[in-house]
C-alpha cells in the first residue's frame, strides 16, 4: 500500500480525538486549552485602595499647598496592605498609608511621600493631590459578574495571571496527552552504558520523548525493547494503561527482524503503508487495547523517526489537545543550497534558515541520508519539495516547515 503524505495524514487526524476535558490545577493548565468560559466571582480591584506609599487625606484640606505654604497635618493612623484598621481620616488629619492597604473611611485621596517629609506623628505637605488622586477603585480593572476568558483559549502566563487573581485554583482544560515512547532493536544500549560490537545508543527514544514533550504532551520514556515479539507486546499491554498515544521506533521495514510490523499486523488494527516521502517511507498507524488507543510505529533511522513525528505525530497531539492549526504552517524562502530530490516523493531536507529583510534563507545541513544525526542540532526548519521537483537549485524560491516548539 502506497499513500501520500497528505492521505497518512488524513488518515491518522481522522482516528485521532479531542482528549475530553477535566478540572485541572491552574499550573498544570500552563499550555492548556480552556474549556470553559471563565466568569469573575469578584471585583478587581476588591475594594478602594492606595496606588502609592504616602498619606491618605482628604484632598479639601490641602487646598493651596506648595514649597512656599507647605500645609502640616496630624498623622492619625497607619494603614498597611493586608490590615484593615476601624480608624477614619476626618477633616484635618491623615493617616500614613501603604500602596495596596484599604483607603481609611474619610479620605479621599492619597499625598505620595515624595511630596512630604516622611512624618510620622505629623506630616509636612508641599503639593495639593486632586480628588481621588493615587486611589485605586473597587471593580476599575474587572466587575464582578463579567467575562474574563473565553473558552477555547491556550493558556498562557497572561491567562494565567487573570485566572489567579479572580481567585481560581482550577480550571477545565483539555490534559495534555500522555504519549509512551518505546525502542526496538536488539543493538540499542541505554546512553551512559559500554557498547559492544554492532551496538548503538538509542537516540530515538530520547529524541521522540523530547518532541513528545516540546509538543505539549507528557512523555513516559519505556526505552529499549529488543526484538523479541512476546517482549514487545507484553511492553504494549503493560504500557496500555497509561497511554493516549504510543509511539515505537523500528522493526517496520523488510527485515527479517522486523516484528513491531510483523505482530502488530497481527491485530488487524494497525496500518502499515508506505508513504511517498523522504525520509519516513515506512510508516505504521492504527490502534491497539480496548480503548483503541492510537500508535505509531515509526521508522527506527533517527532523522526518519524525527520527521515522522513532525509531519504526523505532532499534529495527532495537536489535536488530542485541542489545539489548531494541527500542522506547523509552511513559510516562503529561499534555499542558497541545490541539491536533488526522488521522483514521486515529498522530500524533508534539514535546513538552517534565518529570517532577514529579504524574507528567509536556508542552508541545507547535515546531508539527506536518513541515518545522519550529527547536523540535525544545526537545523531549525526542513525544506518542504514537493513530490513532481526532482532539482532545487540555489535561489529558488522553496516552502519551510519552521520547526520551533515549545521549548525550541
Ligand atoms: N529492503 C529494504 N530495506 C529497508 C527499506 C526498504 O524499503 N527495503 N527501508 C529503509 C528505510 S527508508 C528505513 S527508514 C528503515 C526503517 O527501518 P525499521 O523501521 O525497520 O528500523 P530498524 O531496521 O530497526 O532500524 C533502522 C536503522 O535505524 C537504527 N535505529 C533503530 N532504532 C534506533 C534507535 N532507537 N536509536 C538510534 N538508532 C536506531 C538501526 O540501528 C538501523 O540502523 O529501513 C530501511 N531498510
Ligand atoms: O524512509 Mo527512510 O525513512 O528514508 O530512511
Amino acid at each position: 500500500m502506497r499513500r501520500s503524505v497528505d492521505e497518512h495524514l488524513e488518515a491518522v487526524l481522522g482516528r485521532v480525538t479531542a482528549l475530553p476535558a477535566f478540572d485541572q490545577p491552574l499550573m498544570d493548565a500552563v499550555g492548556l486549552m480552556l474549556c470553559e468560559d471563565i466568569v469573575s466571582g469578584v471585583s478587581l480591584p476588591g475594594f478602594d485602595n492606595s496606588a502609592m506609599d504616602g498619606y491618605a487625606v482628604q484632598a479639601a484640606d490641602l487646598a493651596g499647598a506648595s514649597d512656599e505654604n507647605p500645609i502640616s497635618l496630624p498623622v492619625v493612623g497607619e494603614f498597611r496592605a493586608g490590615r484593615s484598621e476601624p480608624i477614619v481620616v476626618t477633616p484635618g488629619t491623615c493617616v500614613r498609608i501603604m500602596t495596596g492597604a484599604p483607603m481609611p473611611r474619610g479620605a479621599d485621596s492619597v499625598v505620595p511621600v515624595e511630596w512630604t517629609d516622611g512624618g510620622t506623628v505629623t506630616v509636612r505637605i508641599t503639593q495639593q493631590p486632586p480628588v481621588g488622586g493615587s486611589v485605586r477603585y473597587a471593580g476599575e480593572d474587572v466587575t464582578a459578574g463579567v467575562q474574563v476568558l473565553d473558552r477555547d483559549t491556550v493558556l498562557g502566563p497572561r491567562q494565567i495571571a487573570v485566572l489567579a487573581a479572580v481567585g481560581r485554583a482550577r480550571v477545565k482544560a483539555r490534559p495534555r496527552p500522555r504519549v509512551v515512547v518505546i525502542s526496538t532493536g536488539a543493538e540499542l544500549r541505554e546512553p551512559g552504558s559500554r557498547l559492544g560490537d554492532g551496538q548503538i545508543y538509542d537516540s530515538n527514544s530520547y529524541t521522540l520523548a523530547a518532541c513528545a514533550r516540546d509538543a505539549g504532551a507528557v512523555a513516559y520514556r519505556v526505552g529499549i525493547v529488543d526484538d523479541d515479539p512476546k517482549r514487545i507486546m507484553d511492553t504494549l499491554s503493560d504500557q496500555l494503561v497509561r497511554a493516549d498515544l504510543v509511539i515505537t521506533t523500528g522493526g517496520v521495514s523488510m527485515g527479517a527482524y522486523d516484528i513491531v510490523k510483523e505482530e502488530l499486523s497481527k491485530l488487524g488494527t494497525v496500518d502499515f503503508p508506505q508513504v511517498a516521502m523522504q525520509p519516513g517511507k515506512p510508516q505504521g498507524f492504527g490502534v491497539i487495547g480496548d480503548d483503541e488507543v492510537p500508535i505509531f510505529t515509526l521508522p527506527g533511522n533517527p532523522v526518519s523517526a524525527y520527521i515522522s513525528f513532525e509531519v504526523f505525530v505532532r499534529p495527532a497531539l495537536r489535536k488530542m489537545m485541542g489545539q489548531m492549526p494541527y500542522r506547523r504552517t509552511l513559510v516562503p524562502g529561499v534555499t542558497l543550497d541545490g541539491f536533488s530530490s526522488p521522483a514521486g516523493r515529498r522530500q524533508f531536507v534539514r535546513a538552517a534558515a534565518t529570517s532577514g529583510d529579504e524574507g528567509w534563507m536556508a542552508s541545507t545541513v547535515g546531508g539527506h541520508g536518513s541515518h545522519l544525526l550529527g547536523g540535525l542540532s544545526r537545523a531549525n526548519a526542513l525544506i518542504v519539495v514537493p513530490e513532481d521537483v526532482t532539482s532545487v537549485r540555489s535561489g529558488d524560491q522553496v516552502e519551510l516547515m519552521l520547526l520551533g516548539g515549545e521549548t525550541g
